[in-house]
């Protein structure tokens, strides 16, 4: 059975240069475009580990063997990149630095990673006429309108004050000393500049605004397969601390509000934007589950309860504990107070809506986080401390 477009036309086979493919998106992306498509997927990236198991054809060749490559080279200087972006018809940029705890302690690493350096990424695109699909953030948006509204105006609980739009919703970040903001900055300005490359260029770009993508892969668990030191996103976190039976820690008591998607019900709309160009170029999409919103405070709480099921472990004594975000994050930190996705323009372009519940989608990752770190890390804890 031929697959089609939403429009009926026959998708025909596609070669994709995916910058960053190794990452927590990518692998999954990588993973939809081999088992359900035609496409050639060219993985760049300095990493493999999350996508080794779709390249190794350890005896048997996989069913897609020949469909996707990965080179290894990091975009920051690699000589390789136009050659590999002039062999696709499309390229897909994942590449970043996306971890709040780097943002306001590696302010320069964050800005020239996700201006900077995707720089020749679209000039690339631009000259040799190649579509992109280029990977921004909800952060984008920064604070909302009602957070600037005394605390207690029933103002707030109207949704002009906190719904995020693509082309209405103004961006609004913190002071420059609050360097937290140098991501969000660093996104919005290279959506300027791809968004003028379509203007003055004629550039056929998309713009993607993940809200919150979640799932297996996301990340690193501290000392076990990512440094002991390293602060990943939260759900790493939460994951790490309930591995290790500690009390999960809610920075500035975790009052913050945040959408959850599931990373596979988020894939089907990237794959949506791949294979319907004519109805993506040109656009900007959110990509969240508004009806997934709750406090750090309550995934916190989902959290507890979900792995005290998947692990048949008793719920910790102290299960969380408030911890202020200049001992967390250290200084320069500052926070986006609640991301509520419209999904106006993505419903009506591609027709996409999200499905899985917070629930569930906790529910299979921790099972996943569980299954993957619980033995290693019953290790880690019981080895004696190095005398
Ligand atoms: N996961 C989310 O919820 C979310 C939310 C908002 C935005 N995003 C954006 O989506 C994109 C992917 O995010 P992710 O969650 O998969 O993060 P990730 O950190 O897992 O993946 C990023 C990948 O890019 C690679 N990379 C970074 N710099 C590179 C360079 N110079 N050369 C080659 N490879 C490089 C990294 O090695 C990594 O594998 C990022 O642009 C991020 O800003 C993600
Ligand atoms: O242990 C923790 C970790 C995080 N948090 C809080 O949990 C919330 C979410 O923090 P995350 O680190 O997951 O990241 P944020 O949602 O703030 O930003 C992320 O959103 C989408 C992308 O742009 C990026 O991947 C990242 O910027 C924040 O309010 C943070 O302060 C805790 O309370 N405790």
């Amino acid at each position: 059975m031929a697959r089609v477009d939403l429009d009926g036309n026959p998708i025909k086979p596609l070669t994709i240069c995916m910058i960053g493919a190794g990452g927590f998106i990518g692998s999954h992306l990588c993973e939809k475009l081999m088992s359900e498509t035609p496409h050639t997927v060219l993985a760049l990236d300095v990493y493999s580990d999350k996508i080794k198991h779709l390249l190794d054809p350890a005896d048997s060749p996989l069913p897609w063997a020949g469909r996707i490559t990965f080179h290894r080279l990091n975009i920051k200087h690699d000589s390789r990149l136009e050659g590999l972006i002039k062999m696709a018809d499309l390229t897909i940029n994942l590449a970043a630095i996306c971890t709040p705890a780097d943002y306001n302690t590696r302010p320069l690493d964050t800005i020239y990673s996700n201006f900077i350096d995707a720089l020749p990424v679209v000039k690339y695109c631009s000259e040799n006429n190649k579509r992109l699909i280029h990977f921004s953030t909800c952060e984008v948006y920064g604070k909302t309108i009602g957070a600037f509204l005394p605390k207690d105006s029933p103002l707030r609980k109207d949704p002009a004050y906190y719904v995020l739009k693509e082309d209405e919703s103004p961006c609004i970040f913190g002071s420059i000393e609050k360097q937290r903001w140098s991501y969000a900055c660093a996104k919005q300005l290279i959506e300027r500049l791809i968004f003028a490359e379509g203007a003055e260029n004629g550039l056929e770009f998309t713009i993607v605004r993940p809200f919150n993508w979640i799932g297996p892969r996301m990340d690193f668990i501290p000392g076990i397969d990512g440094p002991s030191e390293g602060v990943p996103r939260v759900l790493a976190c939460f994951s790490n601390n309930l591995l290790r039976g500690e009390p999960l820690k809610l920075v500035d008591g975790g009052q913050s509000q945040r959408t959850f998607i599931y990373i596979k019900d988020a894939i089907e709309a990237v794959l949506l934007m791949i294979e319907n160009p004519a109805r993506a170029n040109g656009h900007i999409f959110n990509v969240g589950n508004p009806n997934n919103e709750v406090t750090v405070r309550q995934l916190a709480e989902i959290m507890i309860q979900v792995y005290s099921k998947v692990s048949g472990e008793q719920t910790a004594e102290t299960p969380t504990i408030d911890v202020s975000s200049k001992e967390f994050y250290g200084e320069g930190y500052d926070d986006s107070d609640k991301r509520i996705p419209d999904m106006t323009i993505i419903n009506k372009q591609l027709g996409w809506n999200p499905k899985t519940s917070l629930w569930d989608l906790l529910e299979s990752t921790l099972t996943y986080q569980h299954r993957t770190y619980a033995e290693a890390v019953k290790k880690v804890i019981a080895k004696p401390l190095a005398s």
